[in-house]
């Protein structure tokens, strides 16, 4: 077989993947070896099968986490960023970050330093998964959560340091704030939300929803209490809808215009119509009533576009509602420079870290997902049939083995070694 090469992307977005692309990976912390391990087994299996040898993934390992912190006395070098800006596309698994205190995300750092701004996560029922709910079936939902700003850019300052001290100090002598409840023992953060942000994550989620023949797009946020942040993000996303996207949409800041102008019956007649005739529905919701209505009627929820806070927690809450963060699998999208890095929704369950234990399906469906991307989608589909197959003949890790009758419980590489015997 050749030498790997580089995947290239043209100026007109077009990419170009060779028959042995060199793809960069994270092994990732915690449970990351163990599940990467299986992965990587089962994603050389499907390629080799569906090509008959004649393409291959070229693996090239890259640090991050602890293990670049051993190697290199770094928690992300340089090099790892710049081989995956230079690679285009990487796969990894996740990575630990300490709460409230010591280093910041290093998976939350890797998408704004390579600007992956959308993160894709799709959330589907696999038939014969446990779930919490009468009808998991519903949910099919594709989540586009803002990667790179909101208050994961990590502006904030601790409690009683300097630096908070003049910030509080400025929002009270310069900006008129006076209503800071506790000033003296106040940590502060900042919420930068942009236009362009906004309006480039909302346009990836419409142009995927059109190209995937979805119904709908829904904008959640919370914009009723965080007007100029979160607000602002449901106005923005309005508007680049009803601005780039013309008549193949229909919104519900359309809808409100009507009803203002002709009254309801008008707006709804308009919205019915729309629908009809095969429009895209773009609306929104305020994000507590719709962290209940996805529990409700899930059926009215197809892709959904948020902010970065809002989307962590979306993915992990209708994660559960398919079977758990085992089976929650994500991409992190430059959609402009076709940069990727596809990773599970999950962390790094320290718990189980070295036991051979936990899920790997999620990090095999990102897989999954990367495979499509690259458009090797006959590889795809063997891992998505092996794993329909091996989850109805009940053989599953742990944490479907727990809610599941007559479940046979395999280790992590045992689960692997099944989703190989059955790609056919
Ligand atoms: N993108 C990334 O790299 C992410 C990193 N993290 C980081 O991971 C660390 C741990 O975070 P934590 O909040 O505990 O969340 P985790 O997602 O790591 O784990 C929480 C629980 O989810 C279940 N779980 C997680 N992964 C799997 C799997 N592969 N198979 C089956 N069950 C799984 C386990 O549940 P149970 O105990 O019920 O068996 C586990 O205890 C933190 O440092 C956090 O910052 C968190 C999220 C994403
Ligand atoms: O970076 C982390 O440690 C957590 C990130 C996270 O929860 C996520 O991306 O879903
Ligand atoms: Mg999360």
């Amino acid at each position: 077989m050749t030498q790997g090469e580089k995947i290239t992307v043209e100026n007109n977005g077009k990419m170009n993947v060779p028959n042995r692309p060199i793809i960069p990976f994270i092994e990732g912390d915690g449970t990351g070896p163990d599940i990467w391990a299986a992965a990587r087994r089962v994603i050389e299996a499907a390629v080799d099968k569906a090509y008959n040898g004649e393409k291959a993934i070229d693996w090239k390992e890259v640090y991050a986490g602890q293990k670049a912190y051993d190697k290199t006395g770094e928690w992300l070098p340089d090099e790892t960023l710049k081989t995956i800006n230079e690679y285009k596309i990487a796969i990894k698994g996740p990575l630990t970050t300490p709460i409230g205190g010591g280093i910041r995300s290093l998976n939350v750092a890797l998408r704004q330093e390579l600007d992956l701004f959308a993160c894709l996560r799709p959330v589907q029922y696999f038939t014969g998964v446990p779930s919490p709910v009468k009808n998991p079936e519903d949910v099919d939902m594709a989540i586009f959560r803002e990667n790179t700003e909101d208050i994961y850019a990590g502006i904030e300052w601790q409690k009683g340091s300097d630096e908070v001290k003049k910030v509080i100090d400025f929002l009270q002598s310069e900006m008129g704030v006076n209503n800071i409840r506790f000033p003296e023992t106040s940590g502060i953060g900042v919420k930068p939300v942009s236009e362009e942000g906004t309006k480039r994550l909302v346009r990836s989620a419409i142009n995927y929803a059109l190209n995937e023949g979805r119904k709908s797009v829904t904008l959640v946020h919370k914009g009723n209490i965080m007007k100029f942040t979160e607000g602002s993000f449901k106005a923005w996303g309005y508007e680049v809808a009803e601005q780039e996207y013309g008549d193949k949409v229909f919104t519900w800041a359309e809808y409100d215009r009507i009803v203002e102008k002709d009254g309801k019956d008008a707006g709804n007649k308009a919205q019915d119509e729309a629908v009809a005739a095969g429009k895209l529905l773009v609306k929104d919701a305020i994000a507590d009533i719709f962290l209940q209505q996805i529990l409700t009627r899930p059926k009215e929820f197809d892709v959904v576009a948020t902010m970065n806070l809002n989307g962590d927690y979306i993915s992990d809450a209708l994660a559960a509602q398919v079977g758990g963060i085992g089976i929650a699998p994500g991409a992190n999208i430059n959609y402009d420079t076709g940069h990727a890095i596809f990773e599970a929704t999950h962390g790094t369950a320290p718990k189980y870290a070295g036991m051979d234990k936990v899920n790997p399906s999620s990090v095999i469906l990102s897989a999954v997902e990367m495979l499509e991307h690259l458009e090797w989608r006959e590889a795809a589909n063997l891992i998505t049939k092996a794993m329909d197959k091996t989850i109805a003949s009940k053989v599953v890790t742990y944490d479907f083995a727990r809610m599941m009758d007559g479940a046979t419980e395999v280790k992590t590489s045992e689960f692997g070694d099944e989703l190989i015997k059955n790609m056919d």
